[in-house]
């Protein structure tokens, strides 16, 4: 990595919360009162005490004291209070522990906390103990601490600032930190910046003085041009969230550190090119069209999550050939969509639709009519992909004889029958069940000639895709009264938002049951690819695996000490080998490299020696027909 053009400043950087993800005295009230009948109502005391104090809200001196008399601590809780601490540094600050490392001459730690355990844990990242300036404890003959040394200018209020003084350090200083005191160094011009340390802990009243915020500590090396492990820091990945996917996902993205927007329904394209400008990554489920003008408007776009199986609302093509990656959650739902068929099937096959209405008119209508049993009935599906093999499955344990067709050869499960045509299969099932995909070439897949091949009084279901069924034809073979019912799922149109209302043919017919797209909406469901898809994304962007990204070549090597690079292109002939002359020329040693291509782009991650400088950057970037290249670290 290169050197900072202009020598470091001296930076002053906090350690409880800001170095640590906690406050040492917290988790040590913790440990030292484990298994105390009030453990739980004294550290939360504690934590009240020193947010107060953090905050500015009362003196430092006065929480510190206040603190410490709770506490009850002693010497032998530092030991396992040290390990807690090393296994909580700020992610972002152990991730650059190098920068540390090379830099630590130039680095002290600050801090009202206690040199007993903050000097073990910073030695890790090369801060020596003359770098660490903080309170000591006193402690009473049995080893009990009692306090902290009066005499120490940390323990009183105003004593960073006095600390600063003391050092009077030639040169710029910035101060990172989470508390108001650190903010005082600043406001008492000992300090040319202050910036609000917010990776663990964000105190408004603190972020409100700071001239930087650093989300993270690889903003801040980012902001200063610094050498830094991540190419780009994490903060400034933003996502946006389309149509309510469950809460964990955008949990999981902040949990990464990524900024996270979230709109309740979908956009329709104009709205989503207004919205698309610096986002990484876009999260949507079936109704948002990711259209090829979006996809021009997208400068910054790296990823597309598809919170569902379908990416149909996706092109595909245009994503590929700018170098955005889309995932979905192939599996996550198939369950939901095949109980919901099963149950739709015995709903029809009663005249449920009918009925229940009817009820809660007050209309009692007991009767036999058009009401049959599914046992030993044809069930014909369509797409025997993911769902219709599972829905094969649970079908024939309730006794329905399964035919299926697909355009792909599959394998037959259970007793199931393969149809040569649709056709076969539409003249002899008693229900037909779609489950083919939603590429375009299947727009009207079940017209005015499929139904009326259908058997009079047959039930049809489209849980699938709501352009595969030309809508008005079915609804005439429903009212001539051809089909004897039918559940639907899903509508070439579908509203935006549960505020929009919903308008079909299909409204009011005889045993038409009517759902809004809610197949795959169970908590389960949505719990799973809630979790399935940022995780697959987040994949990616850190590693640069692609397993089962549905348009990249799918490729994962394993990790290992080394800079990897990433590099997406037009797939032509020779662009490895010019990737590979560039690096040679650099003498950049190659440790690991893969290249896999599909009908369009080629995907290539190569991991390189430690050593290689901005000028192969530069030259890697540059090489023909390069669609994307990124650093990852
Ligand atoms: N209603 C919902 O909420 C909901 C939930 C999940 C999935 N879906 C939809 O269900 C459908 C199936 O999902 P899946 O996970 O089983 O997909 P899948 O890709 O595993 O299976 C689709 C199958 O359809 C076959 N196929 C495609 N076109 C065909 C055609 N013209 N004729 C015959 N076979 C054809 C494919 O070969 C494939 O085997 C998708 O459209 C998906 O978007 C809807
Ligand atoms: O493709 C899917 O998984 C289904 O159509 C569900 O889509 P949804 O997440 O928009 O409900």
């Amino acid at each position: 990595m290169p050197e900072p053009k202009q020598p470091l400043p001296y930076l002053i950087i906090d350690f409880d919360s800001t170095f640590t993800q906690v406050e040492g005295l917290d988790e040590l009230a913790e440990i030292a009162l484990q298994g105390h009948p009030q453990q739980e109502d004294i550290v939360g005391q504690i934590r009240a005490l020193t947010d107060r104090g953090m905050s500015g809200e009362i003196g430092f001196q006065e929480s510190l004291s206040q603190r410490l008399a709770l506490l009850g601590a002693h010497r032998r809780h530092l030991a396992p209070l040290v390990e807690r601490l090393k296994g909580k540094v700020s992610e972002s600050i152990r991730r650059n522990a190098d920068f540390f490392r090379q830099f630590a001459g130039r680095i002290y730690v600050v801090s009202s906390g206690f040199r007993e355990f903050i000097e073990p844990v910073v030695a890790d990242y090369s801060i020596d103990a003359e770098h660490v300036l903080a309170n000591t404890f006193t402690f009473d003959e049995q080893g009990n601490i009692t306090g902290c040394d009066p005499g120490n200018v940390l323990s009183q209020d105003g004593g960073k600032i006095r600390q600063l003084q003391q050092l009077d350090l030639e040169g710029d200083v910035y101060v990172l930190g989470d508390g108001y005191t650190d903010y005082q160094i600043r406001e008492a011009g000992l300090a040319n910046r202050f910036y609000a340390y917010t990776e663990n802990v964000a105190r408004p009243r603190v972020v409100a003085q700071a001239d930087s915020v650093l989300p993270s500590f690889d903003e801040f090396l980012y902001q200063l041009k610094l050498p830094m492990t991540l190419s780009y820091p994490k903060n400034r990945i933003k996502v946006l969230l389309l149509e309510n996917p469950d809460a964990r996902a955008a949990e999981l993205f902040r949990q990464e550190g990524y900024q996270v927007e979230e709109v309740r329904g979908g956009l329709d394209e104009e709205e989503l090119i207004a919205r698309i400008e610096g986002v990484s990554i876009l999260g949507i489920r079936s109704k948002t069209q990711v259209t090829p003008r979006v996809l021009e408007a997208a400068n910054r776009l790296i990823a597309i999550g598809a919170f569902c199986i379908g990416t149909n609302q996706i092109a595909l093509p245009e994503a590929m050939s700018r170098g955005v990656a889309v995932f979905n959650a192939p599996f996550s739902n198939t369950r939901s969509v095949v109980e919901l068929t099963l149950g739709e099937i015995i709903v029809l096959a009663r005249r449920i639709p009918e009925k229940n209405p009817k009820m809660h008119q007050g209309e009692w209508d007991k009767s036999a009519s058009g009401s049959f049993e599914i046992r030993g009935k044809k069930l014909g599906i369509v797409g025997y992909g993911n769902i219709g093999a599972q829905l094969s499955v649970v079908a024939e344990a309730v006794g329905l004889q399964v035919l299926y067709y697909d355009v792909a050869e599959k394998l037959q499960l259970g007793n199931a029958v393969k149809c040569r045509s649709l056709d076969e299969l539409l003249q002899q099932a008693d229900i037909v069940t779609l489950h083919i995909d939603g590429r375009p070439e299947n727009t009207g897949f079940i017209g005015a000639r499929e139904l009326a091949q259908m058997k009079p009084g047959a039930l049809l279901i489209n849980n699938a895709r709501g352009h595969v069924v030309d809508v008005p034809a079915l609804a005439d073979a429903l009212r001539r009264g051809h089909l004897g019912g039918a559940a639907v799922d899903v509508f070439p149109y579908e509203p935006k938002t549960n505020d929009e209302g919903f308008e079909s043919e299909l409204r009011g017919l005889p045993n038409v049951l009517l759902t809004p797209h809610i197949g795959g909406s169970t908590a389960e469901a949505q719990r799973n690819i809630a979790e399935f898809v940022p995780e697959r994304i987040m994949a990616y962007v850190n590693t640069g695996n692609t397993q089962q990204s549905v348009n990249f070549p799918n490729i994962q090597l394993p990790s290992q000490q080394a800079h990897r690079l990433i590099h997406i292109h037009t797939n032509v002939p020779g662009v490895l080998a010019n990737i590979n002359n560039v690096l040679a020329a650099h003498h950049v040693n190659i440790l690991g490299q893969y290249l896999k291509t599909n009908e369009l782009i080629g995907y290539v991650i190569t991991d390189i020696d430690k050593e290689y400088d901005q000028e192969v950057i530069k030259a890697l970037r540059g090489v023909e027909h390069t669609i994307r290249f990124r650093v990852l670290y």
